[in-house]
């Protein structure tokens, strides 16, 4: 299958909204709003395509960008690659150029709009934190679990995922999840027996068992759902499935599973590569890699104990 190379901008106003634009009724996903942008022509760069591109189609000249992230794409008759730049400096003010109708939307509005497929991965790698906070598994509610949940509520940590292998009071659960409301952290439950019902949090967390289970999302889209992988075929499995992210394990060796065989860095960064969604790494970590593991392409670092 063609692999069609494109470069797209993310253009933010002073109120951090974002522009959208709409793609033309007779182009390929006629309709569809996308992100700014389009095809690199021949013995173009990257940059050179995205600034070609953005003058083109929105009357603006680029002076500052940098690489958010790459992703691919497979459409049913062509994939596409995509190299999305957040545009830090430009001038003139964007205008629809080619006739294309543009929107300037905050993430939160543009759900309210008919998005390119691509678009669900790229809001989730604007929206999710660089860091998950994973709880202990076990000793729920004894003065060392709270000590330590109590400190993460006054943390930097904005995304959490309550791990249990036994089964939780739910007024237990609903409590946790008061505290995280009240310190605008997302609570992920991965607890046994999921019903992807339960009212208290803001989405689940799978085992990877649990996932392989699974031939399609089980829970609506406006909750967060994540996975832990352990390969390639786990997290692409993981990605069709319809989680939004994925977490992939052992990257490096850790104290708690000396003799278990790491990943590496290097297949992390290739699992990351394939992937569209976010990945997050888990296994040895600690804040120390997180710069790292951004410019692997990952989206952040997991851990028990990297905070
Ligand atoms: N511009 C843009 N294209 C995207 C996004 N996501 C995505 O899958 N694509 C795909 O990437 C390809 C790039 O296309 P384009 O149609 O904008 O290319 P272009 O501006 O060079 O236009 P043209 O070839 O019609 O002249 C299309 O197949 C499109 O569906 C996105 O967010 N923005
Ligand atoms: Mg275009």
């Amino acid at each position: 299958m063609e692999i069609i190379k494109t470069v797209v901008g993310v253009l933010r106003n002073k109120n951090q909204e974002i522009l959208i634009s709409k793609r033309k009724k007779e182009q390929f996903m006629g309709g569809f709003w996308e992100l700014p942008g389009g095809k690199i022509e021949t013995g173009e760069s990257l940059k050179q395509a995205i600034i070609r591109e953005l003058k083109e189609e929105l009357g603006i000249q680029v002076n500052q960008l940098t690489l958010h992230k790459t992703m691919m794409h497979k459409y049913e008759d062509r994939a596409v690659q995509l190299s999305i730049y957040n545009i830090n400096e430009h001038q003139n003010t964007p205008l629809g150029i080619e006739g294309q109708a543009i929107s300037w939307a905050s993430v939160d509005e543009l759900n309210n709009y008919k998005l390119l497929p691509t678009m669900k991965a790229f809001i989730s790698s604007i929206t999710l934190p660089n860091k998950y906070w994973i709880t202990p598994s076990s000793n729920h509610q004894s003065d060392e679990w709270m000590g330590k949940f109590n400190q993460k509520l006054n943390s930097d940590i904005t995304l959490l995922q309550l791990r249990s292998k036994i089964e939780l009071d739910n007024s237990f659960i609903r409590e946790l999840n008061n505290k995280c409301k009240k310190n605008n952290i997302k609570l992920l439950l991965n607890t046994i027996n999921k019903t992807f019902n339960e009212p208290y949090c803001d989405g689940w967390h799978l085992t990877t068992t649990e996932m392989l289970k699974l031939s399609k999302r089980p829970c609506a889209d406006n909750k967060l759902l994540g996975v832990s992988t352990h390969n390639l075929t786990e997290a692409l499995k993981a990605q069709t499935m319809g989680a939004d992210f994925v977490v992939i394990s052992p990257v490096q060796t850790t104290k708690t599973h000396p003799d278990t065989i790491s990943l590496g860095w290097d297949i992390a960064k290739e699992i990351v590569d394939k992937l569209n969604i976010p990945v997050y790494f888990l296994g040895g970590m600690a804040l120390k890699d997180l710069e790292k593991t951004q410019q692997l392409g990952a989206q952040g670092i997991a851990g028990i104990s990297a905070f």
